[in-house]
């Protein structure tokens, strides 16, 4: 399975994230300068943390007009899989290929933890190692984790069995209903706050980040045979 790690002026957490794709499944990953445009040779793709662009307006913001979203919007088309990852998944949301937005965290704090969370569906690509409603520890670090979306679109969510993450215990950030991370409807696309990444060997305090990537490998080898 061939991984595709997008990296923009600002992103920190692309190596973390090559880093955990080598150390916890082997597989093959790369580095792609945002001025890229082509993932077509590629299976998967992880938006990786960090400040993006200095996180100028809002956390993502510019990052969507980056030449590198024209192939991580065509492979979230192809139903290959994509994972936004703190500033990933902002970017995720500025590009509307997720619903909502990211507001600055209720407390005005960056926010740097590790955090319990829930497993709210196991029935996607990325938590189908996990237990249904697990709980699990996985860090967090972001000024702008306060997922926001009205009423229609978080019934839509409940609905659509979209909310895949929450915040177990204190809400770190204010965040709508407690969400640390949504998919798509098809499930192919996932953003979250939290970085498992940084949570794949017993010194970073938990390895609950670990199946995570397991699920995605386990998924390209049952589906595609991208192995
Ligand atoms: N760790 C990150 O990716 C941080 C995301 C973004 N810069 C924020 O502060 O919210």
């Amino acid at each position: 399975m061939r991984f595709a790690v997008p990296i923009f002026p600002g992103s920190n957490c692309d190596i973390d994230c090559i880093k955990a794709v080598e150390d916890v499944l082997g597989e093959p990953v790369s580095p792609v300068w945002h001025q890229e445009s082509d993932l077509s040779g590629y299976d998967a793709v992880i938006l990786p943390g960090g400040f993006s662009y200095g996180d100028y307006l809002r956390s993502g913001a510019l990052a969507q007009f980056s030449p590198i979203m024209k192939g991580v919007v065509k492979a979230a088309q192809e139903g290959k899989l994509v994972i936004g990852i703190c500033n990933g998944f902002q970017m995720l949301l500025e590009m509307g290929l997720l619903p909502g937005a990211m507001l600055q965290n209720d407390h005005l704090k960056f926010r740097c933890d590790i955090q319990e969370l829930t497993v709210s569906l196991n029935e996607t690509p990325f938590t189908s190692l996990y237990e249904q409603n697990e709980s699990i520890r996985i860090p967090i670090a972001h000024g702008q984790g306060n997922y926001f979306c009205d009423d229609k679109t978080r019934q839509e969510l409940e609905e659509h069995d979209q909310i895949v993450f929450r915040y177990q215990g204190e809400n770190p950030n204010g965040s709508t209903a407690a969400i640390a991370g949504i998919c798509n409807r098809e499930r192919n696309v996932l953003g979250m706050m939290p970085h498992p990444e940084r949570a794949i060997v017993e010194w970073m305090g938990s390895v609950d980040g670990v199946r995570l990537f397991q699920s995605m490998l386990k998924h390209g080898e049952e589906n595609h045979g991208a192995a």
